[in-house]
């Protein structure tokens, strides 16, 4: 972590010069101002985190230099230190927003003890901001089902209850667990994501709950399971409607007791672990089918949340395009554009099956293909201009003409390099000159 930087505001020059000594070997960045002026000077162009300043001061007088840094920047932590404290100036001082105050003669321990006390302060509101910037900069949620969805987010996120997130392929389930564990107390410990669907039952369970070496053939050393690494902190179990009857027993066991055991092992970890899981199935419906344990569905689903569909908050389809210009112009450096009134509006009317993640998908491409400032209407793919009646060109060309664009964007980002360029579109080597053949690239 950054150190955190103290500014000393002091005209007695030992003073300044033993306090500056005293702090860098605490581990601080120090500047020094023997009056205020120059205290405003370093102020205006460094990022000052704790003022540690004396009262009685020539030029600017230390009460005034307070009130001047708090309407610079009210972050700001100011100590002030004097040798004419009378209850009266402290109180004023405190009252202007210093947050603490030093009687002069002062013990250096006393001067260390309340440098340390107001950088914890530092640190926490740093963090705070930081968790709350990630949280709100990166998730869209302005319209009012998501404004509710967001309100009881932050209410649920401090309770230890596991929490069950409904909602349609591509919403923002994973986002919003994310954000859960964000805001939660276990944010400095990990978030652990598993998809459920993703592997077969036996890999699925050596994942969650580790083995010991020669649990079985193949198991050449131990290995941890997921549940074991989000220890403290959070699991994100995706698309949970998709694990077998004998996964679902054996985590139904895991949140009874709070604790495991790797396969092939005799020891008994206890686990501490906020479980919250998704899935786009009815679990429900799959309770009553007999394909999910019903103790199970209740241990997970203490609060259940739901993400509403897209189409269900299309006030959200401007930020959205919004943000995704932006993190798609910043990874393809290119200018992001901004979507014409024509073009919002076909947005609003459809229907978004694939949810935040098609929507996502579409400012991608044509950020890549299209080629003026804005997204006009004619940029739009022919799925969702077939509803408003613009005539296009056929599916298959408009694919070819994205394909093409793609390859040729990748190709120039990896300067040429056949290997790295097939890599990073996923295709073989063969595959690419063939491609690059079809379209013409090679000149
Ligand atoms: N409210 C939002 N604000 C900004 N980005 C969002 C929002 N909701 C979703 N996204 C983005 O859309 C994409 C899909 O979201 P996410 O993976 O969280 O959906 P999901 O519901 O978990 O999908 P799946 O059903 O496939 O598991 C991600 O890139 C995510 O960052």
């Amino acid at each position: 972590m950054k150190k955190l930087s103290v500014l000393i505001v002091e005209d007695e020059k030992n003073l300044a010069h033993l306090l500056e000594r005293v702090l860098t070997k605490e581990g601080y960045e120090l500047f020094l101002a023997y009056d205020g002026h120059e205290a405003l000077e370093i102020i205006k162009v460094n990022k000052i985190d704790i003022v540690l300043t004396d009262i009685k001061m020539p030029k600017v007088e230390g009460m005034a230099l307070l009130k001047q840094i708090k309407e610079m920047d009210m972050a700001i932590e100011v100590i002030v230190m004097t040798a004419f404290a009378t209850i009266d100036t402290a109180i004023n001082a405190l009252k202007m927003g210093a947050r603490d105050y030093i009687r002069k003669p002062f013990d250096i321990e006393e001067i260390v003890d309340a440098v340390h006390k107001t950088s914890l302060l530092v640190k926490n509101a740093t963090f705070n901001s930081a968790e709350q910037s990630a949280f709100s900069e990166t998730l869209v949620a302005n319209s009012p089902k998501m404004k509710e969805l967001i309100k009881m987010v932050k209410k649920v996120s401090g309770s230890v209850a596991n929490i069950y997130i409904q909602g349609e392929t591509g919403v923002g389930k994973e986002l919003i667990a994310h954000a859960i564990h964000e805001l939660s107390n276990r944010r400095e410990c990990p978030f652990i994501k598993v998809n459920c669907s993703a592997l077969p039952e036996t890999l699925l369970e050596s994942e969650l709950f580790g083995y010991e070496k020669g649990a079985f053939t193949g198991a050449f050393a131990r290995k941890l399971g997921r549940f074991e690494l989000a220890n403290g902190g959070t699991i994100f179990l995706d698309e949970i409607g998709d694990i077998s009857p004998l996964i679902q027993l054996k985590l139904l066991r895991i949140i009874q007791q709070k604790e495991l055991e790797r396969l092939g092992g005799t020891q008994t970890i206890s686990l501490d672990v906020r479980i919250i899981t998704a899935t786009n199935k009815n679990l429900e419906t799959l309770v009553k089918e007999g394909a999910f344990r019903e103790d199970l569905y209740y241990r997970l689903n203490v609060i259940p949340l739901t993400v509403p569909p897209l189409r269900e908050r299309v006030e959200d389809i401007r930020d959205l395009i919004e943000t995704f210009m932006s993190i798609s112009s910043s990874l393809y450096q290119t200018k992001p554009k901004v979507i014409e009134q024509q073009a919002l509006e076909a947005l609003v009317q459809y229907s978004w099956p694939g949810n935040v993640r098609e929507l996502e998908n579409i400012i991608e491409r044509i950020l890549i293909i299209s080629e003026g400032e804005s997204i006009k209407l004619q940029d739009l793919p022919p799925k969702i201009l077939k509803k408003n009646n613009v005539p296009t060109e056929s599916l298959e060309a408009y694919k070819e003409s994205v394909e093409a664009e793609v390859l040729k964007r990748t190709l120039e980002h990896c300067g040429g390099n056949i290997t790295k360029a097939a890599e990073k579109l996923g295709i073989s080597r063969r595959s690419l000159h063939r491609k690059i053949n079809k379209y013409n690239l090679n000149t």
